[in-house]
Protein backbone atom coordinates (compact mmCIF):
# COMPACT_ATOMS: atom_id res chain seq x y z
CA UNK A 1 0.00 0.00 0.00
CA UNK A 2 1.13 3.50 -1.21
CA UNK A 3 1.91 5.56 2.24
CA UNK A 4 3.38 8.80 0.72
CA UNK A 5 3.08 9.62 -3.01
CA UNK A 6 4.63 12.63 -4.27
CA UNK A 7 3.99 13.42 -8.05
CA UNK A 8 5.38 16.51 -9.82
CA UNK A 9 6.55 18.49 -6.63
CA UNK A 10 7.81 21.54 -7.47
CA UNK A 11 8.93 24.37 -5.14
CA UNK A 12 9.38 28.02 -5.82
CA UNK A 13 10.59 31.26 -4.32
CA UNK A 14 8.38 33.53 -4.45
CA UNK A 15 11.15 35.48 -6.53
CA UNK A 16 10.62 32.93 -9.15
CA UNK A 17 14.11 30.29 -8.58
CA UNK A 18 12.93 26.84 -8.83
CA UNK A 19 14.47 24.94 -6.50
CA UNK A 20 12.24 21.61 -6.72
CA UNK A 21 11.33 20.79 -10.16
CA UNK A 22 8.59 18.49 -11.42
CA UNK A 23 9.55 15.85 -8.72
CA UNK A 24 7.75 12.13 -8.08
CA UNK A 25 8.69 9.42 -6.26
CA UNK A 26 6.44 7.20 -3.95
CA UNK A 27 7.24 5.22 -0.74
CA UNK A 28 4.95 2.10 0.68
CA UNK A 29 3.90 1.00 4.30
CA UNK A 30 7.17 -0.37 5.72
CA UNK A 31 9.46 0.43 2.66
CA UNK A 32 12.54 2.64 3.04
CA UNK A 33 13.86 5.31 0.25
CA UNK A 34 16.85 7.17 0.78
CA UNK A 35 17.12 10.29 -0.89
CA UNK A 36 20.50 11.06 -2.05
CA UNK A 37 22.44 14.13 -3.97
CA UNK A 38 24.95 16.84 -3.36
CA UNK A 39 24.32 19.65 -0.99
CA UNK A 40 21.59 21.97 -2.26
CA UNK A 41 20.26 19.08 -4.44
CA UNK A 42 17.09 20.00 -3.02
CA UNK A 43 16.79 16.74 -0.76
CA UNK A 44 15.62 19.11 2.40
CA UNK A 45 12.91 20.86 0.99
CA UNK A 46 11.12 17.69 -0.26
CA UNK A 47 11.24 16.64 3.00
CA UNK A 48 10.12 20.09 4.25
CA UNK A 49 7.57 19.92 1.88
CA UNK A 50 6.08 16.27 2.87
CA UNK A 51 5.49 17.98 6.19
CA UNK A 52 4.31 21.66 5.22
CA UNK A 53 6.96 22.82 6.43
CA UNK A 54 8.64 25.64 3.67
CA UNK A 55 10.10 28.43 4.84
CA UNK A 56 8.83 31.91 4.23
CA UNK A 57 8.96 32.88 0.46
CA UNK A 58 8.49 29.21 -1.09
CA UNK A 59 5.27 27.42 -2.30
CA UNK A 60 4.89 23.92 -3.09
CA UNK A 61 2.85 22.95 -6.10
CA UNK A 62 1.99 19.26 -7.73
CA UNK A 63 0.53 16.26 -5.36
CA UNK A 64 1.88 15.07 -1.76
CA UNK A 65 -0.31 12.24 -0.70
CA UNK A 66 0.75 11.38 2.82
CA UNK A 67 -1.48 8.34 4.36
CA UNK A 68 -4.42 10.08 2.13
CA UNK A 69 -3.68 13.56 3.18
CA UNK A 70 -3.17 15.89 0.93
CA UNK A 71 -0.20 18.27 1.50
CA UNK A 72 -0.17 21.08 -0.54
CA UNK A 73 -2.11 23.96 0.26
CA UNK A 74 -3.20 22.11 3.30
CA UNK A 75 -4.54 24.05 5.72
CA UNK A 76 -2.63 24.48 9.32
CA UNK A 77 -5.38 22.42 11.09
CA UNK A 78 -4.72 19.59 8.82
CA UNK A 79 -1.25 19.64 8.78
CA UNK A 80 -1.08 19.55 12.60
CA UNK A 81 -3.12 15.86 12.78
CA UNK A 82 -0.56 14.40 10.14
CA UNK A 83 2.60 15.78 11.53
CA UNK A 84 3.62 13.39 14.39
CA UNK A 85 1.07 10.49 13.37
CA UNK A 86 1.48 10.28 10.05
CA UNK A 87 5.38 11.50 9.64
CA UNK A 88 7.94 12.50 12.07
CA UNK A 89 11.26 13.85 11.53
CA UNK A 90 14.83 13.92 12.87
CA UNK A 91 16.88 16.64 11.61
CA UNK A 92 20.59 16.99 11.70
CA UNK A 93 20.74 19.27 14.02
CA UNK A 94 19.07 18.20 17.39
CA UNK A 95 18.62 21.40 18.77
CA UNK A 96 16.59 22.58 15.84
CA UNK A 97 13.60 19.89 17.62
CA UNK A 98 14.15 20.59 21.45
CA UNK A 99 12.93 23.74 23.69
CA UNK A 100 16.67 24.89 25.18
CA UNK A 101 14.68 26.07 28.34
CA UNK A 102 12.57 22.73 28.78
CA UNK A 103 13.50 19.41 30.48
CA UNK A 104 14.08 16.58 28.11
CA UNK A 105 11.30 14.30 30.02
CA UNK A 106 8.95 17.13 29.64
CA UNK A 107 9.27 17.17 26.00
CA UNK A 108 8.52 13.55 25.18
CA UNK A 109 5.59 13.29 27.65
CA UNK A 110 3.63 16.18 25.69
CA UNK A 111 3.15 14.18 22.42
CA UNK A 112 3.27 10.81 24.25
CA UNK A 113 -0.04 12.33 26.35
CA UNK A 114 -1.66 12.73 23.17
CA UNK A 115 -1.37 10.07 21.67
CA UNK A 116 -2.15 7.57 24.46
CA UNK A 117 -3.78 10.11 27.20
CA UNK A 118 -1.42 8.64 30.06
CA UNK A 119 -0.87 10.92 33.05
CA UNK A 120 0.79 11.03 35.97
CA UNK A 121 3.01 8.04 36.92
CA UNK A 122 1.66 6.10 34.26
CA UNK A 123 3.20 8.78 31.96
CA UNK A 124 6.57 9.29 33.40
CA UNK A 125 6.93 5.59 33.52
CA UNK A 126 6.20 5.61 29.56
CA UNK A 127 9.21 8.51 29.03
CA UNK A 128 11.57 6.47 31.08
CA UNK A 129 10.78 3.46 28.81
CA UNK A 130 10.66 5.89 25.51
CA UNK A 131 14.51 7.14 26.50
CA UNK A 132 15.32 3.17 27.31
CA UNK A 133 14.10 2.47 23.53
CA UNK A 134 16.93 5.01 22.38
CA UNK A 135 19.16 3.03 24.34
CA UNK A 136 20.01 5.75 26.83
CA UNK A 137 21.08 5.11 29.78
CA UNK A 138 19.85 6.27 33.24
CA UNK A 139 16.73 7.50 31.92
CA UNK A 140 15.68 9.37 34.94
CA UNK A 141 18.89 11.22 35.14
CA UNK A 142 18.34 12.52 31.47
CA UNK A 143 14.69 13.52 31.44
CA UNK A 144 15.30 15.97 34.18
CA UNK A 145 18.28 17.11 32.61
CA UNK A 146 18.07 20.68 29.68
CA UNK A 147 19.07 19.81 26.40
CA UNK A 148 22.41 21.72 26.97
CA UNK A 149 23.11 19.16 29.90
CA UNK A 150 23.56 16.16 27.63
CA UNK A 151 25.93 15.47 24.42
CA UNK A 152 25.03 15.87 21.32
CA UNK A 153 24.28 11.87 20.47
CA UNK A 154 22.08 12.02 23.12
CA UNK A 155 20.32 14.86 22.37
CA UNK A 156 19.84 13.05 19.10
CA UNK A 157 18.67 10.17 20.53
CA UNK A 158 15.97 12.04 22.53
CA UNK A 159 14.61 13.62 19.26
CA UNK A 160 14.71 10.21 17.68
CA UNK A 161 12.38 9.32 21.16
CA UNK A 162 10.54 12.50 20.36
CA UNK A 163 9.40 11.11 17.03
CA UNK A 164 9.05 8.09 17.78
CA UNK A 165 6.47 8.86 20.63
CA UNK A 166 3.39 9.67 18.29
CA UNK A 167 4.26 6.20 16.50
CA UNK A 168 4.05 8.18 12.96
CA UNK A 169 3.95 5.52 9.59
CA UNK A 170 6.91 6.94 7.90
CA UNK A 171 10.12 8.14 9.86
CA UNK A 172 11.78 11.31 8.14
CA UNK A 173 15.44 11.76 8.75
CA UNK A 174 17.45 13.99 7.33
CA UNK A 175 21.09 13.64 7.62
CA UNK A 176 20.48 12.56 11.24
CA UNK A 177 23.89 11.37 11.63
CA UNK A 178 26.03 14.39 10.00
CA UNK A 179 26.22 16.33 12.81
CA UNK A 180 27.41 13.91 15.48
CA UNK A 181 31.16 12.79 16.45
CA UNK A 182 32.25 10.14 13.71
CA UNK A 183 32.58 8.10 16.80
CA UNK A 184 28.50 7.55 17.63
CA UNK A 185 27.65 8.22 14.02
CA UNK A 186 27.29 4.66 13.40
CA UNK A 187 25.79 3.40 16.32
CA UNK A 188 23.25 5.96 15.72
CA UNK A 189 22.35 4.58 12.48
CA UNK A 190 22.43 1.02 13.81
CA UNK A 191 19.96 2.47 16.19
CA UNK A 192 17.31 3.81 13.45
CA UNK A 193 17.81 0.62 11.17
CA UNK A 194 16.58 -1.22 14.64
CA UNK A 195 13.93 0.61 15.56
CA UNK A 196 11.93 1.30 12.29
CA UNK A 197 12.18 -2.31 11.66
CA UNK A 198 10.84 -3.35 14.87
CA UNK A 199 8.04 -1.07 14.25
CA UNK A 200 7.50 -1.78 10.80
CA UNK A 201 8.06 2.10 9.74
CA UNK A 202 8.88 3.73 6.55
CA UNK A 203 11.77 5.47 5.94
CA UNK A 204 12.86 8.28 4.16
CA UNK A 205 16.09 9.40 4.70
CA UNK A 206 18.24 12.22 3.23
CA UNK A 207 22.02 11.91 2.84
CA UNK A 208 24.37 13.26 0.83
CA UNK A 209 26.35 10.15 1.66
CA UNK A 210 25.48 7.59 -0.26
CA UNK A 211 27.00 4.85 2.41
CA UNK A 212 24.89 5.69 4.99
CA UNK A 213 21.93 5.34 2.51
CA UNK A 214 23.12 2.00 1.48
CA UNK A 215 22.78 0.78 4.91
CA UNK A 216 19.46 1.95 5.83
CA UNK A 217 17.85 1.99 2.75
CA UNK A 218 15.96 -0.55 -0.12
CA UNK A 219 15.37 1.59 -2.61
CA UNK A 220 17.40 5.21 -3.20
CA UNK A 221 16.46 8.10 -5.55
CA UNK A 222 19.56 10.38 -6.71
CA UNK A 223 18.88 14.12 -6.80
CA UNK A 224 20.48 16.92 -8.72
CA UNK A 225 19.42 20.81 -8.83
CA UNK A 226 16.23 19.51 -7.85
CA UNK A 227 15.37 16.87 -9.76
CA UNK A 228 15.49 13.19 -10.02
CA UNK A 229 18.41 11.69 -11.92
CA UNK A 230 18.43 7.78 -11.41
CA UNK A 231 15.94 5.79 -8.55
CA UNK A 232 16.47 2.30 -8.33
CA UNK A 233 17.20 -0.49 -5.67
CA UNK A 234 20.25 0.96 -3.51
CA UNK A 235 22.36 -2.34 -4.78
CA UNK A 236 21.60 -1.48 -8.39
CA UNK A 237 22.56 2.26 -7.82
CA UNK A 238 26.30 1.46 -6.09
CA UNK A 239 26.57 -1.55 -8.52
CA UNK A 240 25.82 -0.21 -11.46
CA UNK A 241 24.79 3.60 -11.57
CA UNK A 242 23.33 4.32 -14.67
CA UNK A 243 23.79 8.18 -14.71
CA UNK A 244 27.06 9.99 -14.73
CA UNK A 245 26.22 12.22 -12.05
CA UNK A 246 25.14 8.71 -9.40
CA UNK A 247 28.52 7.31 -10.91
CA UNK A 248 30.33 10.36 -10.02
CA UNK A 249 28.22 10.45 -5.90
CA UNK A 250 29.08 6.02 -6.04
CA UNK A 251 33.03 7.17 -6.77
CA UNK A 252 33.46 9.67 -4.23
CA UNK A 253 32.30 7.78 -2.18
CA UNK A 254 34.56 4.79 -2.63
CA UNK A 255 37.36 7.35 -2.60
CA UNK A 256 36.33 8.08 0.80
CA UNK A 257 35.61 5.09 2.09
CA UNK A 258 39.38 3.70 0.87
CA UNK A 259 40.87 6.88 2.64
CA UNK A 260 38.96 5.79 6.09
CA UNK A 261 40.41 2.58 5.43
CA UNK A 262 43.77 3.20 4.95
CA UNK A 263 43.68 5.51 8.00
CA UNK A 264 42.69 2.90 9.81
CA UNK A 265 45.29 0.92 9.32
CA UNK A 266 47.82 2.86 10.45
N1 LIG B 1 15.20 29.28 3.10
C1 LIG B 1 15.73 29.29 1.88
N2 LIG B 1 15.69 30.43 1.11
C2 LIG B 1 16.21 30.46 -0.14
N3 LIG B 1 16.81 29.40 -0.74
C3 LIG B 1 16.87 28.26 -0.05
C4 LIG B 1 16.35 28.12 1.30
N4 LIG B 1 16.56 26.86 1.72
C5 LIG B 1 17.19 26.23 0.71
N5 LIG B 1 17.37 27.06 -0.35
C6 LIG B 1 18.02 26.72 -1.63
O1 LIG B 1 17.32 25.63 -2.20
C7 LIG B 1 18.21 24.70 -2.81
C8 LIG B 1 17.96 23.31 -2.24
O2 LIG B 1 18.26 23.32 -0.86
P1 LIG B 1 18.12 22.05 0.09
O3 LIG B 1 18.42 22.50 1.47
O4 LIG B 1 16.83 21.37 -0.17
O5 LIG B 1 19.29 21.14 -0.46
P2 LIG B 1 19.90 19.81 0.16
O6 LIG B 1 20.03 18.87 -0.97
O7 LIG B 1 19.07 19.36 1.31
O8 LIG B 1 21.33 20.25 0.63
P3 LIG B 1 21.95 20.31 2.11
O9 LIG B 1 22.37 18.92 2.39
O10 LIG B 1 23.08 21.26 1.97
O11 LIG B 1 20.84 20.83 3.00
C9 LIG B 1 19.61 25.22 -2.56
O12 LIG B 1 20.02 25.90 -3.72
C10 LIG B 1 19.45 26.21 -1.42
O13 LIG B 1 20.37 27.25 -1.53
Amino acid sequence: MTLLDVRGLTVRTTDGRTLVDDLSFSVASGERLGLIGESGSGKSLTTLAVLGLLPDGMSATGSIELAGTQIVGAPEKRLTAVRGRDAAVVFQEPLTALDPLMRVGRQIAEPLRVRTGLKGDDLERAVAHALEQVRLPEPERIARAFPHEISGGQRQRVALAMALACDPKLLIADEPTTALDVSVQAEMLELIDTLVREREMAVLFVSHDLAVVAKVTDRALVMKDGRAVEEGAVHTIVGAPREEYTRTLVASARRLESALDLRSAR
